[in-house]
């Protein structure tokens, strides 16, 4: 008989080339081995419409609100039609980046309204179950510096990507509040060390809540 296991969504934060995308892809392997189903996806997109939505949004210049309601029209459009109905299935959702990048982003980052996007965030994430929020988020910490060094002739730079450093230092300290201000949620990676010393950190913290 197979064994019913608890719905868990957990979301991968950091600024650009922290190493979120590498430890995703580790982390998803880790739980199908512990018999887990699991369904990697990214915000912004995981949705045909929401893809479309990041075409624009990485590309596109846009001044900061329409950049927060197609961020937030892209997040609900991917909740319920991928995260809603995983989570009801049982299945495990790692997600690349949710609503703490909005913050840290469009908030911190542009200077962006906090207050407005707390009203967005609960229109949003208000589905049939109640206010939806992870039940997990790793918070890859590392100075802009480091991760602007590990991303250098990678790739074409987005528009994200091309901002200055100032910018990845407003977004950092706009994580590292949005940290403070959930500690029970969001935990810290010490993103910094190599590989293998970011996913032991990972791979403690979810072992010690229990997920294998
Ligand atoms: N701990 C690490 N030490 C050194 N390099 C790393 C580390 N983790 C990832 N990298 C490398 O840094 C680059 C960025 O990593 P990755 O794509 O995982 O970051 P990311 O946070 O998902 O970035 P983005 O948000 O821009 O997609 C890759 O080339 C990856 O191989
Ligand atoms: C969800 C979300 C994302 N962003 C920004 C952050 C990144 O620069 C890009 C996504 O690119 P990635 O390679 O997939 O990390 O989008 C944002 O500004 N606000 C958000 O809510």
């Amino acid at each position: 008989m197979k064994t019913k296991h608890a719905p868990l969504f957990i979301t991968f934060e950091g600024i650009d080339g922290a190493g979120k995308s590498t430890h995703i892809a580790t982390l998803a392997q880790r739980l199908r081995e512990a018999g887990r189903t699991v369904r990697v996806t990214r915000e912004p997109g995981g949705t045909a419409l929401a893809e479309r939505l990041r075409e624009l949004l990485l590309q596109e210049p846009m001044d900061a609100l329409t950049e927060a309601l197609l961020m937030f029209a892209a997040r609900r459009d991917h909740l319920v039609r991928v995260i809603e109905p995983a989570l009801a299935a049982g299945e495990v959702v790692l997600c690349d980046r949710f609503t703490d990048a909005t913050f840290a982003y469009q908030g911190y980052g542009r200077g962006f309204d906090l207050v407005v996007l707390e009203t967005l965030e609960r229109w949003v994430q208000t589905t049939g179950t109640g206010l939806r929020q992870p039940d997990l988020t790793l918070w890859f910490d590392v100075p802009p510096a480091t991760a602007a060094a590990r991303l250098a002739g990678a790739r074409q730079p987005d528009k994200f990507e091309a901002e200055p450093l100032a910018f990845f230092e407003r977004v950092a300290a706009g994580y590292a509040r949005r940290a403070a201000g959930s500690p029970e949620r969001v935990v810290r990676i010490d993103a910094v060390q190599d590989v293998a010393g970011v996913w032991a950190q990972v791979e403690a913290v979810c072992r010690q809540r229990g997920m294998w």
